[in-house]
Order: structure tokens, then sequence, then C-alpha cells
């Protein structure tokens, strides 16, 4: 095949957008001497408040991109940047590593525009069911391709797993888990089944230091990024949720805590608050138990639901380490025995990872 040229810009340049970047720039140079493969230009790559572009577009220079990405003079709106996304002269791809509500809703109007999306970015996919559905039919009619794979789970293949399961006609009946990395590594070191554990809000804090966490802590501490991530697997697994916040979800947030201005008050003042989680860890353990954040997806029933539950300590959930996430799937096929997914479940490395391999898989289409 000759070699084209496929355009990539890329909106968010935090933990996992730098780690992307690092992997891109591999991949360009792996792709270069690979005929079957399209060319790759980086012509856009933006942080909430600057845009390094090339307004003809040429391919970015990788070697300090991220001093000439802090001396841009420039910061295009998201309008600005689809309306030139929209003028190239060839393919383009949006990788969007951001958390932004904003950039999210606009997905629908990009993919009309015939520009494909790789994102571990959960909001278009967990927001409203009308949001979904407006973004697969715009994906549908214009023929671009938009690929979530980090959206759940980080870079395990969890998504392509599920979307395999469906489309080879199985039936899932109930998908179970720890879906959060944060969650898992709060709770693995704060509650470990041997030793005694840290204090909560200390651990909390590592959470975030180690790039775990969503860049405000809260919105996994109040159980809405795993209520986000199983949302977007009921709807693959073909229950229609309307929304994150439409089925029980247990909040660790202290009610004192609730309305806060800044994640970063949120932090100063969470050792306050240390006492509470203290004494459900030790309820647990007067019963010989640990305890640990899940969520389940029941297809039969059509009850979604996160929260904590107590486990024995010789159970595999109970057993994780680090950020693992634990997923498993019972389906029609597997029987009693589900398909189980686990690993690494957050990080900057293992979520880039996922957004490079929809990436490759954009590009192989393309
Ligand atoms: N961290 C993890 O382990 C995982 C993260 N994810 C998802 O990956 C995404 C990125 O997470 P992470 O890298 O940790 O978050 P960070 O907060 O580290 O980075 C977010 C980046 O997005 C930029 N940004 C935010 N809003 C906009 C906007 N409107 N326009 C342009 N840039 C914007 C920020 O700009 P600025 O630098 O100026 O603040 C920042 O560079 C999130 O959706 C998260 O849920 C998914 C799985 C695991
Ligand atoms: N904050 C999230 C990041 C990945 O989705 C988590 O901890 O799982
Ligand atoms: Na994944």
């Amino acid at each position: 095949m000759a070699s084209k040229n496929v355009f990539i810009a890329v909106i968010g340049a935090g933990g996992v957008g730098k780690c992307f970047l690092s992997q891109l720039e591999t991949l360009s140079k792996r792709l270069s001497t690979n005929p079957s493969f399209p060319k790759i230009s980086l012509v856009l790559v933006s942080r909430s408040t600057k845009t390094l572009y090339s307004p003809k577009y040429e391919a970015l220079a990788f070697e300090n991109l991220a001093t000439s990405l802090a001396s841009a003079s420039t910061a295009l709106s998201l309008a600005e940047v689809i309306e030139y996304l929209s003028a190239a002269p060839a393919k383009v791809i949006l990788v969007d590593n951001t958390s932004s509500q904003d950039v999210a809703d606009q997905y629908p109007q990009v993919l009309s525009k015939g520009i494909s999306i790789v994102t571990p970015n959960k909001k278009a996919f967990s927001g409203s069911y009308k949001l979904w559905q407006d973004i697969f039919s715009s994906a549908a009619s214009s023929g671009a391709k938009v690929y979530h794979e980090s959206s759940v789970g980080a870079g395990l293949p969890t998504i392509s797993t599920l979307k395999e399961l469906v489309d080879t006609g199985d039936e899932v009946t109930r998908i179970e888990g720890v879906f959060s990395g944060t969650m898992s590594f709060l709770f693995n070191s704060f509650a470990p089944t041997e030793g005694s554990g840290g204090k909560w809000s200390a651990e909390v804090k590592k959470a975030k230091e180690l790039g775990y966490t969503e860049p405000d802590p809260r919105d996994d501490l109040n159980g809405l990024d795993v209520a986000r991530k199983l949302t977007i697997l009921a709807r693959l697994a073909g229950l229609p949720v309307e929304s994150p916040t439409s089925f029980p979800v247990q909040s660790l947030i202290p009610k004192e805590l609730e309305s806060v201005a800044s994640g970063d008050e949120f932090l100063q003042r969470l050792p306050e608050f240390d006492a509470q989680m203290e004494e459900t860890k030790v309820a647990a353990e007067k019963e010989g138990k640990v305890v640990r954040f899940v969520g389940s997806i029941d297809m039969g029933k059509k009850q979604v639901k996160v929260g904590l539950e107590k486990f024995d300590r010789s159970h595999p959930i109970a057993a994780l380490k680090g950020s693992d996430n634990i997923i498993s799937f019972y389906t029609k096929r597997y029987g009693s025995n589900p398909l189980i997914i686990q690993g690494a479940g957050a990080g900057g490395d293992v979520t880039a990872m996922g957004v490079t391999g929809d990436l490759i898989k954009v590009l192989e289409r393309s």
C-alpha cells in the first residue's frame, strides 16, 4: 500500500497525555519503515491553556515537545481546534487525553466530520444515553472510528473483550469486580490482608501522587468513576443504562466535606475524618474479613450497583495488589467459570498503552 498521511491531534498532556506522546514518538519511528501503515504526523498538542499546532499541517517535532507546548503563546478554543482539524488535507485522528465533559460533548460533531477519536476519557460514553447514541450514529454515517479501550480498566483489554463476546453471539449475564485503580490501591494498602495498613487520608494522597486518581480525587472517592465504567460496560453488554447516577452508588466522601470548594481543600481536610474509614475497616476485621470497593452488573435483573463489600481474606478480590483491577465476565458460553481480566487498572503508561493500541487499530483501518 502506498504511504498515505494521517494527522494526529492530541488534546490533554497530563499524566496519561505525556506517556501517550512518548509512545506515539516510538510508534511513529517504528511505522515510518512499514509501508502497510500510513505516515503519521503530529499536528496539534494542547493543554487547558495552551495549544501548539502547525497551521500548515507540517509535522511537529517530538524533541522538546513539552517545552515547546509550555512556551506556546496560542490557546485555540475547542471550536477553533475542530475547525482546524476539519480543514486538514488528509485523514485526522483526535486523541482526547482530558477528562473534560466539554470535549466529550463535541464527539458527535467531530465524528460527523470524518475525524476519528481515540480516548481514555469516560465522559462521552457514560454521559446521557442520547450522547452515547449520537456518538455511534455519527461515526456510522461518516465512517470515522471511535475507540475507548482505556475508559475501563486502563490498558487492560476490557472493552475489546466485551465487544468480541457480544459480537460473536455470546450472552453476558453478569459483570463484577474491582474497576478502580485508585480504590484498589487504597484498600489494598489501607486494609491489607496481612499487617495493619496506612492511614486512609495518607493513602489517598499517595494515590494522587502516583497518577492513579482522576484530576480531582473526589471523582474517585464518590464512586462516580466506577459508576461511569459500569455504565459503559452495561451499555456495551446491551443494557441501556440512562446515566451513572441512575443506580445506587456508595460515596466515600465524608458528609462534612461534600461541599468543599476544591480538590486541594478536600485533600487538606481529609485527615480530620480518618476515624470514619477506620471504623469500617475494624468492623470487617471483627468478622475476619477485609473491605473492598466493588461493582456489579446483573443483566437479567437489569441491576447495577457500586459500593463497599466485605470479603474473606482468601478471596481473589481481597488478594489484589497495587492498583490492580479484576473484572469477571459471566456469559452463557463461559458458564459458571467466568472469563477474568486482571492487572494494573490505573497509571500513565498502562493507560496510554490502551490509547496507543486504539490508535494503531484506527491506522490499520485508515
Ligand atoms: N490516570 C489514570 O490512571 C487513568 C486515566 N484515565 C483517563 O485519562 C484521562 C486523563 O487522565 P490524567 O492524564 O490522569 O489527567 P491529568 O489531569 O493528569 O491531565 C489532563 C490533561 O487534560 C488537559 N485538559 C483538561 N481540560 C482540557 C481542555 N478543555 N482542553 C485541553 N486540555 C485540557 C489538562 O490541561 P492542564 O495540563 O493545563 O491542566 C491536562 O493536560 C482522564 O479522562 C482519565 O479519566 C483512564 C484510565 C486510567
Ligand atoms: N481514577 C481512575 C483512573 C482510571 O480510570 C482509577 O483509579 O481507576
Ligand atoms: Na481497558
